[in-house]
């Protein structure tokens, strides 16, 4: 009872404020996600992604070694597909000297010790820019997960450490684990995307790929029914679980500040780490109200970030990991 308690005691100056804190942000929580191109000395500015940019082959190797050197150890790769590529199954994506498999090649070399983490989801390499096989007006669950078991392995085979399925099928996880075992790559884990959200904050990130749903009439204009109704938050849980006891090592919420209700309810419910994906539309609010002098940057996104660790990120896969870790 006041006076005996005061709470302000313990805010009277910075070095017992930090003594106290509760949450601290380190390079170690960063997964750092890079868009890939074909072509050579491409370091391309994504226009709704001020500051973030697709990399060719040759400029990934010296992002990924600079990463490495800031402290940075894991990354998520994402590919820009050429259009010719592109078909209903994916076959691109299972192609051994495809641009994903090159990349994570590529960022092996740069940057032996980094962690390569891959999207899987058909929506790069869809002509219709969804996650699974497309027909007659339906997304198709079972036969769109052997070719993401499919494009799992062959990321596995190309040397990377986490494949990251994001495209929200059901009994993918246990799918791509099953062919992973099978074919002896029992140490290559699993994030998954568990509790990914029908979101209208991901359309930068499909402007950087291409990779947008078609507005082609008799193909469903959006992802509702693969990704969550935002309105949900039991189901979040229900979804997570699934992943789990289908092999899951690493769970995920997507997207983030929007979400953090639901980043807590997990994080007290599983014992596998969480991971939040602050993603594209996120990233672009700041950028857009910072540059018009509204918003003060560097406090807003650190903000931001303690926040989703508050929540109970483990970690936190985010466009602003580069511009985080320098204030660090
Ligand atoms: N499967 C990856 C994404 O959908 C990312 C979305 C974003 O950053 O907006």
């Amino acid at each position: 009872m006041f006076p005996l308690q005061r709470h302000r005691r313990l805010r009277q100056n910075d070095s017992i404020r930090s003594l106290i804190r509760e949450t601290h942000l380190s390079p170690t929580d960063f997964i750092v996600p890079l868009f890939v191109v074909e072509g050579k000395g491409v370091k391309d500015e994504i226009d709704s992604m001020p500051n973030y940019y697709r990399f060719s082959l040759d400029l990934l190797a010296k992002e990924v070694k600079e990463l490495w050197q800031m402290g940075l150890k894991s990354v998520l790769l994402f590919v820009k597909v050429e259009d010719a590529l592109k078909d209903n199954r994916g076959v691109e994506a299972t192609n051994p000297d495809g641009l994903m498999q090159r990349a994570i090649k590529t960022v092996k070399n740069a940057a032996p010790e980094m962690l390569v983490m891959t999207d899987v989801a058909l929506d790069p390499y869809s002509i219709y820019g969804h996650d699974g096989i497309v027909d007659q007006g339906k997304i198709v669950n079972d036969r769109t997960n052997s070719f993401l078991a499919q494009m799992a392995l062959s990321h596995a085979q190309a040397g990377a450490n986490f494949v990251a399925p994001s495209d929200m099928m059901d009994g993918r996880i246990l799918e791509i684990r099953s062919v992973l075992e099978d074919a002896h790559f029992m140490d290559t884990g699993i994030m998954s995307y568990s509790a990914k959200f029908a979101s209208a904050f991901y359309g930068p990130f499909r402007d950087a790929l291409d990779s947008a749903p078609v507005d082609v009439k008799g193909i469903p204009k959006d992802k509702k029914t693969y990704q969550m109704d935002f309105a949900n938050r039991s189901e979040a849980l229900k979804e997570t679980f699934s992943d789990i006891d289908e092999g899951a090592d690493i769970v995920m919420v997507k997207p983030g500040l929007c979400y953090l209700d639901i980043v807590r309810d997990i994080a007290n419910e599983v014992e596998v780490p969480v991971a939040v994906y602050q993603v594209s539309g996120e990233y672009a609010m700041l950028k857009a109200a910072s540059a018009r002098g509204w918003l003060d940057h560097d406090a807003v996104m650190l903000e931001q970030l303690t926040a989703i660790k508050r929540a109970g990120a483990s970690m936190i896969a985010s466009y602003f990991a580069k511009d985080a870790v320098k204030l660090l």
